[in-house]
């Protein structure tokens, strides 16, 4: 609550006023026993402590009542003053000054003359009900005070909350004039050209100025755009939205508010992507080439260049891309993953690069921005790029080479700040020879090749897979797996996981389903599996079934082209000549 010297001012006018009328001295004292105002003999002691001398007012405060002392220097409340006996005062007439039932001050009338007191003391009643109005007055003031400084604090915290907002907010008149704005819209534009007497003309162009104010017309309206706004640094792209602010008959003002869109990327990102969290460890495998994929994700994670996943359906491409996104200092931006196979042909370009405002026929009002945009600051995934249109390789080769994008019948390019992971099961080289795939845009994004070998290849990686996958079901599905049988890790071994490590998951889930108590056997298998041919361990030592493995899975590995050849052929420690007539013999294709 406000204190009585908070309206002194009021008080001494008051006071003033009654002198004048009554001609009467007047004093007003706290409830500390201050003087707040005074008339007369007491006008020098304003704001002087009267704890000494005011045993009256003490009595007043205490009991809240009026009190009148026609002998003043000799009525026992005067007992303890030093001027007992001896006092000026001839008359005073006493009221409390009332907020919310609790006396805050006083307010009295002092007689100094024979004269004065008798005019008060025949008036007695008509001085005491003036005495109340006057202090109730004076209440009445500390009250409006005390709302005045309420409504200061609110707007104080009210001003305090706009501020915490990373979002920029901006209010304006229905003509565009702007009212307030708050740290972040300040922030957010070069000096000088957000200021209290802005108008939005000077922060928007004409169109958006125009949409921005049509919305004062309708209090349901609330309008979206893409803007580009000149900030301190650069020029930056930013999410517009503006909304009526009802008043209390009808719109009244328009709320502009802005947040760059890269920042709206990121949270998309975290709060859409609930495996984006993968990371290095959760690359399982105790294959030397699973060993060597982690090893190099963790060496390349920090560095800007293109790395190309080569591998089959299955073999966790995605999963080594997010685990490389999460390992550099791009995690924060976004994974932005696009399987060129998933998306029709037609609909790609405007996917990855977005476009303006009436681009073509159907093209969104406001246009629309482009998976690579949104990827600003974080990692581009360009799943299955073998699959890529040759019209869009040659695109992607220029967001590759200039590091920026434009979108379609966009007018200038846009600065991107991308990472480019990309994969593919397919052979580019062969695509490549056939025309199929470009070959500067190969050598663009092969910077730094990572291959992820067939699970057929890399079998002592099924018991730690599998474990990983039945810990996961036991969880999912309420189970209490612990072993699998001998008889059914056989049929795991033998098979050839054509869907790899995918495939693997299902055949565990598949199982997991089936299986009652601690072990997964043979019952528990698909039919594909079941049906396959388990050979005699003896049979895993025969001489010409290892060399023609051997020889599948190197050339598995290195592809089948003539260099992929030349390669298999070097690392099986045989001559070209000796391959192509093991390849026939063993009726490799
Ligand atoms: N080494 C691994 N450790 C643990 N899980 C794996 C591993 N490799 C793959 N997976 C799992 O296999 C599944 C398939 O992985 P992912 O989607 O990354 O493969 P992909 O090669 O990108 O497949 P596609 O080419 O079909 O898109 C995922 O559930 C992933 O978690």
């Amino acid at each position: 609550m406000v204190e009585l010297m908070a309206v002194k001012d009021y008080a001494q006018q008051i006071a003033e006023a009654i002198a004048t009328v009554v001609k009467i001295d007047v004093e007003v004292a706290d409830h500390n026993l201050m003087r707040i105002a005074g008339t007369g003999r007491y006008h020098k002691g304003v704001g002087l402590s009267m704890d000494r001398q005011g045993y009256v007012y003490q009595e007043v405060l205490r009991t809240g009542h009026q009190f009148v002392i026609e002998t003043p220097g000799n009525h026992p409340l005067c007992s303890p003053c030093k001027a007992r006996g001896n006092c000026s005062e001839k008359y005073e007439v006493v009221s409390p000054i009332n907020v919310d039932d609790k006396s805050v001050g006083v307010i009295g009338l002092i007689c100094f003359t024979e004269a004065q007191a008798k005019l008060i003391e025949e008036n007695q009643q008509s001085y005491l009900i003036f005495l109340t109005k006057m202090a109730e007055t004076i209440a009445l003031k500390m009250k409006e005070q005390e709302f005045l400084a309420g409504l200061v604090s609110a707007n104080h915290y009210l001003n305090s909350i706009i501020d915490c907002l990373d979002e920029g907010l901006i209010t304006v008149d229905l003509d565009g004039n702007v009212l307030h704005y708050n740290q972040a819209a300040k922030r957010l534009f070069s000096t000088n050209l957000l200021t209290p007497r802005s108008h939005l003309k000077s922060l928007f162009s004409a169109q958006i100025v125009s949409d921005i104010l049509g919305v004062g017309n309708n209090a349901d309206q609330v309008i979206e755009r893409e803007v580009h706004v000149e900030t301190k640094k650069n020029r930056v792209q930013m999410i517009l939205r503006a909304l009526p602010i009802d008043g209390e008959k009808g719109v009244k003002s328009i709320g502009v508010t802005l947040r760059p869109l890269d920042e709206i990327g990121r949270i998309v990102h975290r709060l859409s992507l609930q495996d984006a969290g993968y990371t290095i460890d959760d690359i399982l495998g105790v294959s030397e080439s699973i060993a060597q994929v982690r090893e190099r994700a963790q060496a390349v994670a920090e560095s800007k260049s293109t790395v190309l996943i080569r591998g089959e359906s299955g073999t966790g491409k995605e999963m080594l891309a997010r685990s490389i996104h999460n390992l550099s200092s791009r995690q924060q931006g976004m994974f932005m993953a696009i399987n060129c196979t998933a998306i029709p042909e037609a609909l790609l370009e405007s996917e990855l690069f977005g476009y303006e405002e009436g681009a073509f026929t159907g093209a969104r009002k406001g246009g629309k921005i482009g998976k690579i945009e949104l990827a600003n600051k974080g990692t581009l995934f360009l799943d299955e790029i073998g699959d890529m249109p040759l019209f869009l390789q040659a695109k992607i080769l220029r967001v590759l080479q200039e590091r920026q994008v434009e979108r379609i019948g966009g007018i200038a390019p846009i600065p991107v700040d991308v990472r480019v992971i990309a994969a593919t099961h397919r052979n580019l080289e062969q695509m490549m020879a056939k025309g199929e795939f470009r070959q500067d845009l190969y050598y663009r994004i092969n910077v730094i090749p990572m291959d992820i070998k067939p699970l057929r290849d890399r079998k002592e990686d099924l018991q730690i897979l599998c474990e990983h996958f039945i810990k996961g079901f036991n969880q999912q599905l309420d189970k209490t797996i612990q072993l699998m049988s001998e008889g059914f890790r056989k049929h795991l071994y033998e098979y050839s996981w054509p869907g790899n490590v995918r495939e693997l998951q299902n055949v565990i889930e598949y199982a997991m389903n089936l299986a009652v108590g601690t072990t997964l056997s043979e019952e528990h298998l698909s039919p594909r599996l079941k049906n396959i041919e388990i050979r005699d361990d003896l049979d895993k030592f025969n001489l010409e079934k290892v060399e023609r493995e051997t020889i599948l899975s190197c050339y598995r590995t290195f592809g089948a082209g003539v260099q992929g050849k030349e390669r298999a052929a070097k690392a099986l420690g045989i001559g070209i000549a000796t391959l192509y007539r093991k390849l026939a013999r063993y009726n490799i294709e």
